[in-house]
């Protein structure tokens, strides 16, 4: 029984990274902007990644996307994707631009596509019918002098060749109002839209091709709160619908909590914790993660005393030794300064959540992790002493 479930689990796995790393090379000096940094992302799944403003999540996502530009290269690591069997959703005319020779056989035993090995015409392919991608500012991107259904159209005209004017145009219609946009909107253009309506435009778009994944880096940080958290619930309705796995990115981890199954956390270009969301909620591991939920006001749960986190991060060109957020950190110890800590199961009990953090490791701390509370108060002696 456990093998079959073990087994189904890993079929379906969509995206694996592993020990990518990107570089900037600016005049004064490489900038480390991604370390090492390794994940797996399911089908359906919804991964939050945060981390304070320059830790590397744009980064990171811009190198699954293969929309890095010099100055930042890869300067190691894989990217792999696992496309879709035959009965999945996509056009046969695109998948069959995805290439057939040179697939690489992934760690679950099936055909994987090498993301940083497509050619610029595969990688269109792979950008607009297997990932899409709404970055910042998104709803800015909209063309200006073109009615959000000729947007769409666009974009069905380029890559489903197969779909006539009529068809093309009722999918148009069909996705705006999907995303809650009536159809008589459809030649409206986007100044004629409110700054939700655009970003609902944009979601639309991105949904065109029945994407696996949708990569999300901050698109509602120009909305205000309460329309910010309708769009959420709009794009984790329509992801658990369609079973579009999303790769969401903010420095907010208040608004993953609610929306992702995961939460992944960066520090200065390293995944330092990952875990369920719940489990992230309950009990973060990482003396970081417990930094970064007690940082923003929460909605919901239990009133939370905010306290920030004192210092700030390093500068990537000069990553101290060993731990990067020990200069930080409430509880470091010798170890921190020495060796570099590996993401690892953080408890016995919970093996699926894993902190880079010699706290959770006996070699380095044989008493045992410390508790919640422990990090907590920890905290309020480190922010006393910096009043001091
Ligand atoms: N063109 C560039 N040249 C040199 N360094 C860069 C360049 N672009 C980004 N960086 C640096 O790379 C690091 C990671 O930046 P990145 O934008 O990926 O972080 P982020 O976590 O997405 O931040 P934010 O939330 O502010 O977008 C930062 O230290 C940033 O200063």
């Amino acid at each position: 029984m456990q093998d079959t479930a073990v087994k189904k689990q890993s079929k379906d796995l969509l995206l694996e990274v592993n020990n990518l790393c990107v570089d900037y090379f600016a005049s004064n000096g490489a900038v480390h902007a991604v370390r090492d940094v390794s994940f797996v992302l399911r089908r359906g799944e919804i991964l939050g990644l945060a981390g304070e403003s320059g830790c590397g999540k744009s980064t990171l996502a811009y190198a699954i996307s293969r929309l890095l530009r010099p100055p930042a290269y890869i300067t190691g690591g894989q990217v792999l994707y696992y496309p879709r069997g035959h009965e999945g959703g996509a056009t046969a005319a695109v998948q069959s631009k995805l290439p057939k020779k040179g697939r690489l056989t992934g760690s679950n035993g099936d055909e994987a596509i090498d993301v940083l090995q497509l050619s610029p015409s595969e990688l269109r392919a792979f950008r607009w019918s297997e990932v899409s991608i709404v970055f910042q500012s998104a709803m800015n991107a909209l063309n200006p002098v073109m009615s959000v259904g000729d947007q769409i159209i666009d974009v069905l005209k380029a890559h489903r060749p197969d779909m006539g004017p009529n068809q093309r145009k009722k999918r148009a219609i069909e996705l705006l109002n999907l995303v809650g946009i009536a159809s008589d909107r459809l030649n409206s253009y986007p100044h004629e839209l409110s700054g939700g309506m655009r970003q609902r435009a944009v979601i639309a778009i991105a949904l065109a091709l029945n994407p696996e994944l949708i990569i999300m880096d901050e698109p509602t940080t120009a909305l205000d709160v309460v329309v910010q958290r309708e769009i959420l619930q709009l794009i984790s309705d329509l992801c658990r619908e369609f079973n579009t796995a999303l790769l969401f990115i903010t420095h907010d981890l208040s608004l993953l909590l609610e929306l992702s199954d995961q939460i992944a956390i960066m520090y200065a270009g390293k995944m330092v914790e990952k875990a369920s969301s719940v489990a992230i909620y309950d009990h973060p591991r990482h003396p970081y993660s417990h930094g970064l939920l007690n940082a923003f006001p929460n909605l919901h749960g239990p009133i939370r005393k905010m306290v920030g986190i004192p210092g700030s991060p390093p500068d990537l060109r000069f990553i101290p030794s060993g731990c990067p957020f020990r200069e930080r950190c409430p509880l470091a110890f010798e170890a921190c300064s020495e060796v570099v800590p590996q993401l690892q199961p953080a408890s016995l009990e919970n093996q699926q959540q894993l902190a880079a953090c010699h706290l959770y490791d006996r070699k380095f701390r044989p008493q045992g992790a410390p508790s919640a509370a422990e990090v907590a108060g920890a905290y309020e002696s480190l922010i006393e002493g910096s009043r001091a």
